[in-house]
């Protein structure tokens, strides 16, 4: 008898069975049973679609309405694609605080190749060393306080003209879409800070960059086929023309931005000086930085103005759209912010930028508009990159990540009276804006939260302060709180009120 003899392979089977047991089902668990996964639960979803006839023309109320059903955390399909959407303070701060370092990257998304340069920007592109590289020298170099204060002069100007034209409707009597003043006047600015001027002289007039943008704006808010179906998604989005859409946006811009560059180099070798963030841009392109291992080309330039102005303009124009309409609803408020407005600056005859620091009313109806109209009422997607749990639920790498900031807003257990418009409630609350209190998250957080925050809350005070300090504002017709869907929360129709001067400006 031997004790030991080299088995034959009827012998191995069982053996080898038993050996590899344990991993094979390990295996056939992790992959081949996702029904035994805990799992956020999941509203009962169609073949192929999964649930996507659910989610309705605001995706963002329908997924309340789903989360009021299934609790805070859900999973949804977005054809193929696992999707969990979170919808409390609590699960909002492990997404973005608990596990930011897990989810801090972005799923690869058809729009990122088709319109952000294939993630040479920031909003859309991954986590990783190149990511870290660019987001350092768009905080530091052009969002920090100090630029942002460099272009107060620019802001000043641009409101000196907006308040101009709306004294000369007062003068008439005549009604204003403030919804398109706003967004010209943002643009204006947002365009001399980043590339020198107002389009004058581009080629491209005001108007018409506001239209190719609204555009642009539009193609990105809408969902892709190829993000929901990987395999045969592109071909649906090549049949229905977004993807040609998508293209012809992306190449007027694209163009726009490099003329512009262009337009820079040449100024520069005439001695000309100016400071403006396309300068700031080539001042680093010619002292050979890098981000990541390549060093700053042209298309560098252009991904990153992309993201400025696609992250800049909207968030900070729809803000100011959505607390006007507010203030239009609420005379009591508008009556409360005025005062405290123009009892603050006296007869200086405009607003200047140390006068915000006291106007606590004003913050406070900006809060309460954050908090009912979430500029992003959907975060931008962010993809788990190992295997974490949410809520005691698992969430697997690779699965796309929400934080509805909409929902939290009008949550019942988190506010009371959710649906109504009460700046006050922010009095004697340490509820901010700037990422700490997951009841109220305007400019996101964590690693992936709005790197611009100074620059957008000091153009939305400043303005908003100047034009209530200035005008009485009329309001001859219903002021309707209708959205359209989109990345971006937009009233569905403009805001046209009657503006009455009643402070003589100092010139
Ligand atoms: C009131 C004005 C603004 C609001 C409410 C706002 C809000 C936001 C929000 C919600 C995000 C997404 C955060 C996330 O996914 O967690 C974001 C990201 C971003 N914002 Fe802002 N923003 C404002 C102004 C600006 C301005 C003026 C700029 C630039 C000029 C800007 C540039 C960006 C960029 C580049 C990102 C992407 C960050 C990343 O993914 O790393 N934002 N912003």
């Amino acid at each position: 008898m031997t004790i030991f003899s080299f088995p034959t392979s009827t012998e191995t089977f069982p053996w080898l069975l038993l050996l590899l047991l344990p991993p094979l089902l390990i295996l056939f668990k992790t992959y081949l049973l996702p029904s035994s996964k805990n799992l956020p639960p999941c509203p009962p979803k169609l073949p192929i679609l999964g649930n996507i006839h659910q989610l309705g023309n605001l995706p963002h109320r329908s997924l309340r309405d789903l989360s009021l059903k299934y609790g805070p955390v859900i999973t949804v399909y977005l054809g193929s694609v696992r999707t969990v959407v979170v919808h409390s303070p609590e699960t909002a701060e492990e997404v973005l605080k608990l596990h930011d370092s897990e989810t801090c990257t972005r799923p690869a998304l058809s729009i990122t190749k088709s319109f952000f340069y294939d993630g040479l920007g920031l909003g859309f592109t991954k986590w990783g060393d190149y990511y870290r590289d660019v987001r350092k020298l768009c905080v530091l170099e052009l969002f920090s306080v100090k630029r942002a204060n460099s272009f107060r002069n620019i802001r000043e100007e641009e409101l000196s003209r907006l308040v101009d034209s709306l004294s000369d409707s007062a003068a008439s009597g005549s009604q204003v879409d403030l919804t398109g003043k706003l967004a010209k006047y943002v643009a204006s600015f947002t365009s001399r800070m980043a590339l020198g001027f107002s389009f004058v002289g581009s080629g491209i007039d005001n108007d018409r960059f506001l239209e190719i943008f609204t555009e642009a704006n539009r193609v990105i808010g809408k969902f892709a086929a190829e993000d929901i179906f990987p395999v045969f998604g592109w071909v649906v989005d090549r049949i229905s023309g977004l993807e040609a859409s998508r293209r012809k946006s992306f190449r007027e811009l694209d163009t726009f931005y490099q003329k512009a560059i262009v337009d820079h180099r040449e100024r520069k070798k005439t001695g000309e000086e100016r400071e403006d963030l396309i300068d700031v841009l080539l001042k680093l392109q010619s002292q050979e930085t890098k981000l990541g291992s390549s060093r700053i080309t042209d298309k560098h330039i252009r991904a990153i103005l992309m993201d400025l102005f696609v992250a800049g303009i909207d968030t900070s124009s729809v803000t100011m759209d959505w607390t006007m309409a507010e203030i239009a609803r609420h005379p009591r408020v508008m009556k409360k912010v005025q005062t405290e407005i123009r009892e603050r600056v006296g007869d200086k005859g405009k607003v200047t930028y140390e006068d915000l620091e006291g106007l606590e009313y004003m913050k406070m109806v900006i809060k309460e508009t954050w908090r009912l109209h979430a500029p992003s009422p959907i975060l931008i997607p962010r993809e788990a990159m190992s295997r974490f749990k949410i809520s005691g639920y698992d969430i697997y790498p690779g699965t796309r990540i929400h934080v509805n900031t909409w929902a939290i807003g009008r949550s019942p257990d988190v506010w009371k009276d959710p649906d109504e418009f009460i700046p006050e409630r922010f009095l004697d609350s340490n509820v901010e804006t700037k990422g700490t209190s997951y009841e109220l998250l305007p400019f996101g957080s964590g690693r992936r939260g709005c790197p611009a925050m100074y620059m957008g809350l000091s153009t939305v005070e400043f303005t908003l302060a100047n034009l209530l300090y200035h005008f009485d504002w009329k309001v001859t017709e219903e002021v309707s709180v209708d959205e359209t869907p989109g990345l971006t929360s937009h009233r569905k129709h403009p805001l046209c009120l009657v503006p009455v001067n009643v402070i003589n400006r100092l010139s």
